[in-house]
């Protein structure tokens, strides 16, 4: 993608009006360039001839000879500089307070790009290149990339004056230098420009994959640290850093070049020049023509060396900018594609049977299926268990249920409506106890209201929440109760702790549908059964699907459905999968719950 292109999608990413804004900010600044050019040019010419006391014939102004009028001149030269100075940093102020708004605007569209990703694609995302993304590449993007796109309009105005100026001067030289300089800023570019955009490339990839590596190795800092192995995460990470490092050094040495190859070539410039003027005009040829080709050519090469500077800074922020751009238009692709009657309204809760017809699901289009016509309803208020071997398709089923992951083909019903219909107030009446339970560093209200906010809490509703996970005693002797903090990622709390917090927090919103993905799993079966009977209290009126390995936690489901390689192979009563399902029956037999009937 062109640098144009680029800059002109980013700004179809920023809210309405950004644009007119930006070019009214590019108007006022070069418009202000301009007015200091002429104030200077202005001092210029007025200067000598106040100190020689010779006059001066101005444009629109006419001759000025006497000092009193020089002085006047001077004064209004210097009251519109100081003027001129004043607009500019109400100018800058302006812009950079907008333009932390247009950074602010993006990050704000790529997260919810992110965010809105279909869960089938987010399991793919890395987590840490999310984090890094959202906050450094939106930085690279508006300073990076925008910012300078502004400036270089008033770099082009800026240097077109000057040029323009020159012509009118001394045309033919204007023109040479003109030429000469233009064709080595133009080679310049277009080699530097396709290797700021590598390495600023290369930077994107190996800083993106040091933060990853960071976030993995924090992670399992408790494994890598029994098993000595930090030195290689150091080493791993150091490699990574280092190539980041050196590209960046690379577009930081290619942001210098053109300065010292524009210089050399204006020298090299003097020669050439001078050669043809001595060989057209001996001495003086020579002479005069250095002189014309200096002035012109000290006045060109500025503007050309910060050119070539601002657009470097372009390439090699461009990489950022692309992947910024790529998630958002992704994300904006998505919502077009997306039914947007996901609004309707549920059944009551006593009819909110779920029901999969015959449904098939892939995480890859073409790939092997992780379900396989699975039929099967799960009547409200029923207490119901998914069970089988470790990858027979369980936690698909679940996300299908929390309507994540979309069937690929057959469907699913909420009390006979399309769940694609109701989705909004379906996931909203969900609690979910993820098989690792994140928490963040706030405090445990918070965390049980999932809301990183102190205002909108219901603290009764905390209260009972935790209670009904058996965890209230436990926070009620703690020293400040359920406003005390649990640290980063509850590291203060111990695992069970950790997973009941999670029960209360899904309880915290009185679902008509609990979904335990292994959720008890950290428990001892004292208190597993003591969440349990506290469910069971909430009422019929909660649909309870629990997915345990621990087949005791499951015994006395309504109905359990087994699953097999991503089939429904059996479902029925405990004791009736036990009879139809010999993988089963082992599995009951090793648990030690032999089916009731026996026990009798
Ligand atoms: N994000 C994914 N991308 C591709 N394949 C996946 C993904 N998640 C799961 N699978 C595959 O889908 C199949 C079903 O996985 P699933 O997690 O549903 O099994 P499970 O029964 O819940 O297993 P477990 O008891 O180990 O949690 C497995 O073969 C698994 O490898």
């Amino acid at each position: 993608m062109s640098i144009f292109a680029i800059v002109m999608r980013v700004l179809d990413a920023l809210p309405a009006g950004s644009k007119a804004f930006l070019v009214r900010y590019t108007v006022a600044t070069v418009s202000l360039a301009v007015l200091d050019v002429v104030a200077l040019g202005l001092l210029a010419v007025v200067l000598p001839g106040m100190i020689s006391g010779q006059p001066t014939h101005l444009p629109l102004v006419g001759s000025v000879s006497t000092m009193d009028q020089y002085l006047v001149i001077i004064a209004i030269i210097a009251l519109v500089i100081v003027l001129k100075s004043a607009l500019n940093v109400l100018v800058v102020r302006i812009g950079t307070s907008r333009f932390a708004a247009h950074e602010v605007a993006v990050g704000d569209k790529l997260l919810a790009a992110y965010l809105s990703t279909p869960w089938a694609e987010r399991v793919r995302m890395n987590s840490a290149d999310i984090v890094r993304s959202v906050d450094q590449g939106v930085n690279a993007t508006v300073y990076g990339v925008l910012i300078p796109a502004s400036s270089l309009v008033s770099e082009v105005v800026s240097s077109a004056a000057v040029i323009v100026v020159l012509l009118v001067a001394q045309p033919a030289t204007a023109v040479t230098t003109l030429v000469y300089l233009g064709l080595i800023a133009l080679l310049l570019s277009r080699v530097i420009a396709k290797r700021s955009v590598h390495h600023g490339r290369v930077n994107r990839e190996y800083s993106f994959r040091a933060s990853r590596l960071i976030t993995e190795a924090v992670a399992t800092l408790k494994e890598i640290t029994l098993r000595g192995a930090t030195s290689g995460v150091e080493t791993a990470v150091h490699e990574n850093r280092t190539i980041a490092s050196r590209a960046r050094a690379s577009v930081s040495f290619l942001s210098v070049v053109p300065r010292f190859v524009l210089e050399s070539a204006l020298i090299i410039g003097f020669a050439l020049v001078g050669g043809v003027g001595w060989m057209t005009g001996g001495l003086t040829g020579a002479i005069s023509a250095i002189a014309l080709f200096a002035v012109a050519g000290f006045r060109i090469v500025p503007s050309l060396t910060r050119f070539q500077a601002i657009l470097n800074q372009m390439h090699s922020n461009a990489p950022f900018a692309e992947l910024v751009i790529e998630e958002i238009h992704k994300s904006e692709t998505r919502k077009l594609e997306t039914p947007t009657a996901d609004t309707a309204e549920l059944p009551p809760r006593a009819e909110r049977t779920i029901s999969f017809d015959d449904v098939s699901f892939a995480y890859l289009p073409g790939g092997e299926p992780a379900l396989r016509d699975v039929s099967l309803e799960i009547p409200a208020g029923s207490h119901i268990a998914l069970v089988g071997a470790s990858g027979a398709g369980k936690s698909t089923a679940v996300d299908m249920v929390l309507g994540l992951l979309r069937p690929t083909s057959g469907e699913i019903t909420i009390g006979g409506r399309p769940l694609g219909s109701v989705l909004n107030a379906w996931r909203s009446s969900i609690g979910y106890v993820p098989q690792e339970v994140a928490l963040f560093d706030a405090t445990i209200a918070q965390n049980v209201a999932l809301n990183w906010g102190a205002d909108g809490i219901d603290e009764q509703r905390v209260l009972r929440a935790l209670d009904r996970a058996q965890l209230r005693p436990l926070v009620e002797a703690r020293e400040d109760g359920i406003e005390g903090r649990i640290g980063e990622r509850g590291m203060a709390l111990s695992g069970g702790q950790r997973q009941r917090l999670g029960i209360a927090r899904a309880l915290y919103n009185d679902p008509s549908v609990l979904v335990m993905d292994e959720a008890t799993s950290a428990l001892d079966t004292s208190t597993e059964a003591a969440i349990t009977e506290a469910i069971q209290e909430i009422g019929n009126e909660v649909t309870v699907i629990t997915v345990a390995h621990r087949l005791a936690t499951i015994r006395d489901a309504d109905i359990v459905f087994f699953f097999k390689a991503g089939r429904l192979e059996a479902h029925g009563a405990f004791d009736e999968v036990v009879s139809a399902v010999p993988d089963f029956a082992v599995q009951a037999a090793l648990a030690g719950l032999a089916p009731r009937s026996e026990q009798e």
